[in-house]
């Protein structure tokens, strides 16, 4: 399975370099793709009566052209319905031209039980919201109940950035081409797309990749390799030694969370460095993690001289006070040679906020590798003139808070966007609701600080514990609290390793 995302523009680019390269022209491709869909409505609704074809005036609309030419030649009752004709001369004019189905006008649409809808409106080339004759079908096969099968996109969803300007049909099944989209994966986009199916239209993988797409949809089958396990020779620092700071008295659940994560993970070592103040608290629970003192730089450099931890987690439990983000920054500048990699998380990035400038400056120079996991309160915090940036996609803000910050960003949601300085980026596919429980990001943190530690590099370090996340609360199922978490990583993490 291949698991590139191509954007709208990148998908046009991959159908043009497979035209150009032959034998298959654009009518052809679009004769394969309206035959997938009839395959599709075919053998999954085999008794809809009748099929209601709606077709957009673009290649979108062509496909459906195809579709019910298709099924009135399989004996089917179709009725097609358009908003307006192709444009002369287009792929999808001459596939109008063989399509022996009567045309309606969408405006006479009215769904009846027992139909099928196939919107075939508006795919990839969809330019603004839906208004008009669109939404009025929009809302009439809402009411009616009937179940929609969309080509290419549910119309109405931008396949670039998930978003949804105006309406958009909810789909039951999408079957699109060659690659998903970013807006197949992300939200509102993905809750309207119901199943996908990627057809294979006989666009090449060297089209895809002349594309130079870099973004993928998270998956084990492509950074398993790089997965640790550990050395028949190994001993517990050799496995990895994670650092996570406690916050006060009040306040030390959070780090526990993340360092017991980390083990679960495969860190060799975890030590929670605890304020003095706190030491008993934290004593009263840890067991197999290590437990020193730390009431401030001096005491951490000590530790990160004595102990030469791999990676440190920074953030769960503590305060948004300016200090803490003072201190990581302080930190970072102690970073050589001491230790070598940061996870920075929860109000480690909060505080960061309010001393942007001196941190992007000092991300700018050299540093420890760094992961930042906001969720969308911490990432507008941090990043406030891109998240202000309404004209990008969650995909895209990613990748600029990653350039900007020098750093692999976990952009946190449902659906998690993982983001490199390099370019390269992950939409994670594998999310479930059970993770929206308190404690849940602290336990993030951890996983991806213990497979650094383990040598897996960062973007990847991230993708993994994205999707071991996920695949942990999926397994554990309902009743899932973050405490239950590392204790459901020993399922997942076997799975990789084995
Ligand atoms: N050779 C190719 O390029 C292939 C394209 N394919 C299909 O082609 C589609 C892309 O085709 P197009 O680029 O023609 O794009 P679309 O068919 O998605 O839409 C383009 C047309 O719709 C209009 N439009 C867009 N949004 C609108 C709105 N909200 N209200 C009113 N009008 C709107 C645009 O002005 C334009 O005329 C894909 O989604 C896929 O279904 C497939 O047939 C495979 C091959
Ligand atoms: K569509």
């Amino acid at each position: 399975m291949a698991f590139e995302l191509l954007t709208p523009d990148e998908m046009a680019e991959a159908d043009r370099l497979t035209i150009g390269a032959g034998p298959v022209d654009g009518v052809g491709l679009m004769r394969r793709a309206g035959g997938a869909i009839a395959d599709v409505v075919l053998s999954r609704f085999p008794s809809a009566h009748p099929v209601h074809v709606l077709c957009g005036p673009g290649n979108n609309g062509g496909d459906g052209y195809v579709v019910a030419r298709l099924l009135r030649e399989s004996g089917g009752a179709v009725r097609l319905f358009a908003t307006s004709a192709p444009r002369a001369g287009s792929d999808a004019a001459l596939a109008a031209a063989e399509c022996p189905v009567a045309v309606e006008p969408l405006s006479a649409f009215a769904p009846e039980t027992g139909s099928l809808v196939v919107d075939a409106l508006y795919g990839a080339g969809l330019s603004k919201p839906l208004a008009g004759d669109v939404l009025a079908a929009v809302a009439r096969t809402a009411e009616a109940g009937v179940p929609v099968v969309a080509v290419d996109l549910p119309s109405g969803v931008s396949g670039r950035s998930g978003e949804v300007p105006g309406g958009a049909f909810k789909a039951v099944i999408t079957v699109t081409f060659a690659r998903k989209k970013p807006g197949h994966l992300l939200f509102p986009g993905r809750a309207h797309c119901g199943e996908i199916i990627v057809a294979d239209i006989g666009i090449s993988d060297a089209a895809v990749a002349a594309t130079g797409a870099r973004c993928r949809e998270n998956d084990p089958a492509w950074w398993r390799a790089l997965f640790p396990s550990p050395a028949k020779d190994a001993h517990k620092y050799s496995r990895g030694h994670v650092g996570v700071f406690s916050g006060g008295i009040a306040a030390t659940g959070a780090a526990r969370l993340s360092a017991m994560a980390a083990a679960r993970a495969g860190a060799g070592a975890v030590t929670v460095l605890s304020p003095g103040a706190a030491l008993a608290a934290n004593a009263a629970h840890l067991t197999s993690i290590i437990l020193r003192r730390c009431d401030g730089l001096e005491d951490a450099i000590a530790f990160l001289d004595e102990r030469k931890p791999a990676v440190l987690v920074h953030g769960p439990g503590l305060s948004p006070e300016p200090e803490v983000g003072r201190f990581a920054l302080e930190l970072m500048g102690h970073a050589s040679g001491r230790f070598g990699a940061l996870v920075l998380d929860a109000d480690g990035i909060t505080s960061m906020a309010r001393q942007r400038a001196a941190f992007f400056e000092a991300r700018r120079r050299s540093g420890p590798a760094l992961v930042l996991t906001p969720h969308h309160g911490e990432f507008g915090r941090l990043f406030s003139d891109i998240a202000a940036d309404t004209s990008l996609s969650k995909l895209e803000r990613a990748l600029a808070a990653a350039a900007k910050a020098n750093a692999v960003i976990v952009y946190k949601g449902p659906d998690t966007v993982i983001a490199a300085p390099d370019g390269r980026a992950a939409i994670n596919s594998n999310g479930t609701p059970l993770l929206a429980t308190a404690g849940s990001g602290d336990v993030l943190s951890g996983i991806v600080a213990a497979l650094m530690a383990q040598s897996m590099p960062p973007f990847e370090a991230a993708c993994a514990a994205v999707w071991m996340h996920a695949e942990a609360a999926r397994r554990f199922g309902p009743g899932l609290i973050a405490e239950d978490l590392p204790l459901a990583l020993r399922e997942v993490v076997a799975g990789l390793s084995g």
